[in-house]
């Protein structure tokens, strides 16, 4: 399991911590495992060329007491300092290692500045270029010790102009990359774009919720010794999957594994149908049930032969093109007193279900219309949003996305890390309300069915995708082999 804490978690394990260690330990361990990712990056240390951006607080010592690993190794370290004082343990280690030094801070409010080529007059941006009056672009990598876990976005006015001056070159960011908010993972004005951000201790929010993880590139965790509490967040792994996942005992026969109902799709969308019932019928539940449209009833029994009638099942899916009849579809399920997975047009519906064991799947213009906010909202704000969703029904909500979310009241809230930009197409979303009713019917948690769901389904459109384009169908058809790999 990937585990992230947030700030004030990471403070107060790092404040017991400090009590047992001499002083400096922890930041010489995050120093060294920062060092040892960036020689990685460079393929060694000598004749390499290290920027640093270094920002007032404990996140640029870090970059300083790498950069002196850096420098000893034969690179040739140079650091920006952005404000009047920074970390001077740091910046002593690396001027003995042999680094460069300059000021690039913020004129003092009298106007003299404590830069020696600051002027009030100037912009940031020239500023930042005459400070540093060496070429960027000569750099093979930026190492951003702006601001960690202490930053408040947005960005200061220098750090930003410095950014743009480096744009381009390799970043590897520490802790975090600065100007996102750490906590909720969402953007604020400038902030850096790391190729790879080495952490400490443990994941933070912004590292696995979009925005700002798409900004976090490959995350690099050096355990610093940290002993945590329950996260905030939480990623399954394979292991963990594997775990989750139902398997049949040497007993079972179809209603023991247990049968899935599926509720979707209408003569005007067939497809969602067939969809829906392809991700139901991934075999992890025993047998798929179908009760629809007639004539829509055909066209899934010749696709799907093993799929029957109405009858009992152990769990409902609904809504996924249902069109007109999503309410009703929604009501006669919830006769059943069952867990469902409520989709498309039936989360319309949504407050039928609240306080009930369901799964709610919006897409983020979804979300939107339900909780009555703008969809560019949902988007920039997901994580705030999708707890929102979770206390106001009373349920599990898997907020769709990139790095989907599923939130629970009182529980962390999963983000799913398998997937594909390929993953984006028409009817990707009714073979997930399949596989989550498959795992549904198998006994899971709605939360554990979501994830799990979740993982399953990104991982099968990665497998089919191998790095081209898919449609619905090739997920469904990867979800066993996906299954088979975890249970081998
Ligand atoms: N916790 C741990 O276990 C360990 C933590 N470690 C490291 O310590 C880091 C935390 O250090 P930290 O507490 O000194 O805060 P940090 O992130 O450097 O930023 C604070 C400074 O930034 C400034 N600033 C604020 N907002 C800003 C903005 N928008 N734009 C520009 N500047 C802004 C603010 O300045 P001020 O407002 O005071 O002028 C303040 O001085 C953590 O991320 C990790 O790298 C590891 O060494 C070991 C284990
Ligand atoms: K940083």
């Amino acid at each position: 399991m990937i585990r992230a804490h947030t700030v004030e978690q990471v403070r107060a394990a790092e404040e017991t911590l400090l009590a047992e260690l001499p002083e400096g330990a922890l930041m010489q361990r995050a120093a060294h495992g920062l060092a040892h990712a960036v020689l990685d990056l460079l393929g060694g240390g000598y004749g390499g060329r290290v920027l640093l951006l270094v920002g007032s607080g404990d996140n640029g010592g870090d970059a300083l007491y790498a950069g002196a690993v850096l420098a000893r190794r034969g690179a040739y370290v140079e650091a920006w300092l952005l404000a009047e004082k920074v970390h001077p343990g740091g910046a002593d280690a690396l001027k003995r290692a042999g680094g460069t030094l300059r000021r690039l801070d913020t004129p003092s409010p009298s106007g003299s500045g404590y830069s020696t080529s600051g002027s009030a007059r100037w912009s940031s941006r020239e500023r930042a270029q005459r400070a540093t009056g060496s070429r960027p672009r000569s750099f093979d990598v930026v190492v951003d010790g702006i601001v960690g876990i202490g930053g408040r976005p947005p960005l200061r006015a220098d750090a930003a102009a410095a950014l743009e001056q480096v744009a381009g070159i390799p970043m590897v960011a520490v802790d975090t990359p600065s100007g996102v908010d750490v906590d909720s993972g969402e953007l604020a004005g400038p902030h850096v774009s790391a190729d790879v951000t080495v952490t400490f201790g443990t994941h933070k929010v912004a590292h696995l919720v979009d925005p700002a993880a798409l900004h976090s590139g490959v995350v690099h965790l050096v355990d610093i010794g940290l002993d945590l509490p329950a996260p905030a967040l939480e990623a399954l792994q394979p292991d963990d999957v594997a775990a989750l996942l139902p398997s049949p005992d040497p007993h079972a026969h179809k209603y023991t594994r247990g049968v899935v109902g599926v509720r979707a799709g209408s003569s005007t969308y067939p497809g969602a149908a067939l969809l829906s019932v392809a991700g139901a019928d991934c075999g992890l539940a025993g047998m798929v049930r179908y009760v629809g449209d007639p004539a829509v009833q055909e066209l899934v029994r010749a696709a799907h032969p093993e799929v029957v009638g109405d009858g009992r099942v152990q769990a409902w899916v609904v809504g996924s093109g249902a069109d007109d009849g999503a309410k009703d579809s929604l009501r006669t399920a919830l006769t059943d007193d069952l867990p469902l997975v409520v989709d498309a047009d039936a989360l319309a519906f949504a407050d039928l279900v609240t306080g009930l064991p369901a799964v709610l799947t919006p897409h983020a213009g979804e979300l939107a219309g339900m909780l009555g906010v703008d969809r560019a909202d949902v988007e920039a704000r997901p994580l705030h949003h999708v707890r929102e969703a979770a206390e106001l029904y009373r349920t599990t909500v898997l907020l769709k996305g990139r790095h989907s979310l599923v939130a629970e009241p009182g529980r962390p809230v999963r983000v799913t890390t398998t997937g594909t930009p390929w993953l984006a197409t028409a009817g990707a979303g009714d073979v997930l309300g399949g596989v989550i009713g498959a795992l549904l019917a198998t006994g899971l948690t709605p939360y554990d069915a979501a994830s799990v769901g979740s993982w399953l389904h990104g991982a099968a459109a990665t497998y089919a995708s191998q790095g081209g384009p898919i449609v619905a169908g090739d997920v469904a058809r990867a979800l066993p082999v996906v299954v088979a790999s975890l249970t081998r």
